[in-house]
């Protein structure tokens, strides 16, 4: 097993957040990487169930219970029996960076047979500019031993700040059910060894499972949208939360990655279940796409929840008709924003502070 750095990155600047149902064992093969920084856990499902965190690791842990509890009647857009519920830990967050990985996803080795640490490179990424305006061929110029190519303008090689690193995953990949029926014995054994910022004005599936994100930059965009327990969809709350981070990230010329660090992936969800949580979004996304390519913010829209809440009645306005689910989405995006800045108020804001989470050592 790799040894960890001896100066972790970022280390009191970040908050890895796992959305779980079963006690955190995966945890153990993470521990060189992961000991020195602060876990969020959002417990979904049965909140009488005790989640068991292996030994040393600094945590805060939230269950149905203490969401309802912090957020009261605003709960209502936090999703229930699914992934989604993460969000909830990006927004009682108070660190600057956040991971989020599932807690089925584990440490993979490089070609060299190294340990990677996922959460190392995710720093870089996002320590380093993007280059959304202009593709540089030869991938990420800011890497070591390479650079912007003849013709890359001189005056966009400062490049733009990086909102997003977007992980990928070695052996089960992110397919979506009717492909995971179709090729049920298919892995990702291909190690791209590659980071990619995303164009501008270019969509991408935003998948969940092994992401980090500058939340000063980005975090109110970060919802995840309803999904789960009394609603119609599943599996898409990560896609939700890309198109509108990527229309938002564009509009404010921020930057997002795509490539390393790849996780080990180790098991598939079952494609019959998975299916009939994604119909709609299967059917749905071909109205969605051409929706969120068609997005203008405007040039008031200078803040996130500026963006997104225009983003929200445009959602309202223009997705209701397509399904009824997009009006009670659209109203939980709003209520998310009004969560997220009654737990995170401009600093030097005088508020109520909620009760603390039970906090676990
Ligand atoms: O009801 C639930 C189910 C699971 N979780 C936790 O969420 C993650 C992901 O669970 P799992 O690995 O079983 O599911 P995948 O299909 O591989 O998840 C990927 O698909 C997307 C689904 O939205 C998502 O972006 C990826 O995560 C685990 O940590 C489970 O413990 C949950 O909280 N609630
Ligand atoms: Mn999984």
């Amino acid at each position: 097993m790799a040894a960890a750095p001896s100066t972790p990155l970022l280390k009191d600047e970040l908050d890895i957040v796992i959305p779980t149902i079963r006690n955190l064992d995966f945890l153990e093969m993470w521990r060189p990487f992961f000991q020195p920084y602060h876990l969020i856990i959002v417990q979904d499902g049965d909140p009488t169930k005790v989640i068991k965190v292996p030994e040393g690791f600094d945590y805060e842990l939230y269950n149905r219970n203490d969401v309802n509890r912090i957020l009261g009647p605003k709960a209502s857009c936090i999703s229930f029996k699914d992934s989604a519920c993460r969000c909830f830990g990006y927004m009682v967050s108070k660190k600057k960076y956040i991971y989020t990985i599932d807690d089925d996803c584990f440490v993979a080795k490089d070609p060299s047979g190294k340990d990677i640490n996922a959460l190392e490179q995710h720093i870089k990424n996002l320590l380093s500019p993007s280059t959304p305006f202009f593709f540089n061929t030869l991938y990420d110029p800011y890497r070591e031993g390479a650079d912007f190519v003849r013709g890359y303008p001189f005056s966009l090689r400062e490049g733009a700040p990086t909102a997003v690193s977007h992980g990928l995953w070695l052996n089960i990949p992110d397919y979506d059910a009717p492909t995971q029926l179709v090729k049920p014995l298919e892995r990702n054994n291909r190690y791209v060894d590659a980071v990619l910022t995303i164009p501008k004005g270019t969509l991408f599936p935003m998948c969940g499972m092994n992401l980090a994100f500058d939340r000063e930059l980005i975090g109110p965009a970060m919802y995840f949208g309803l999904m789960g327990d009394g609603q119609p969809i599943g599996r898409y709350d990560d896609m939700w939360a890309g198109w509108c981070t990527k229309v938002i990230t564009d509009h404010l010329s921020l930057g997002i990655k795509t490539g390393l660090p790849y996780i080990w992936h180790s098991k598939a969800s079952n494609p019959f279940v998975n299916l009939k949580k994604e119909y709609n979004g299967i059917f749905w996304q071909e109205e969605l796409i051409p929706f969120f390519q068609s997005v203008t913010l405007s040039k008031e829209a200078t803040t996130v929840q500026k963006c997104y809440l225009e983003l929200a009645k445009q959602v309202k306005a223009k997705l209701g008709k397509v399904d009824g689910y997009f009006n009670k989405l659209a109203d939980a995006m709003v209520t998310w924003i009004e969560a997220w800045d009654e737990l995170n108020p401009p600093k030097g804001a005088i508020t109520t502070t909620n009760s603390p989470a039970v906090k676990s050592k």
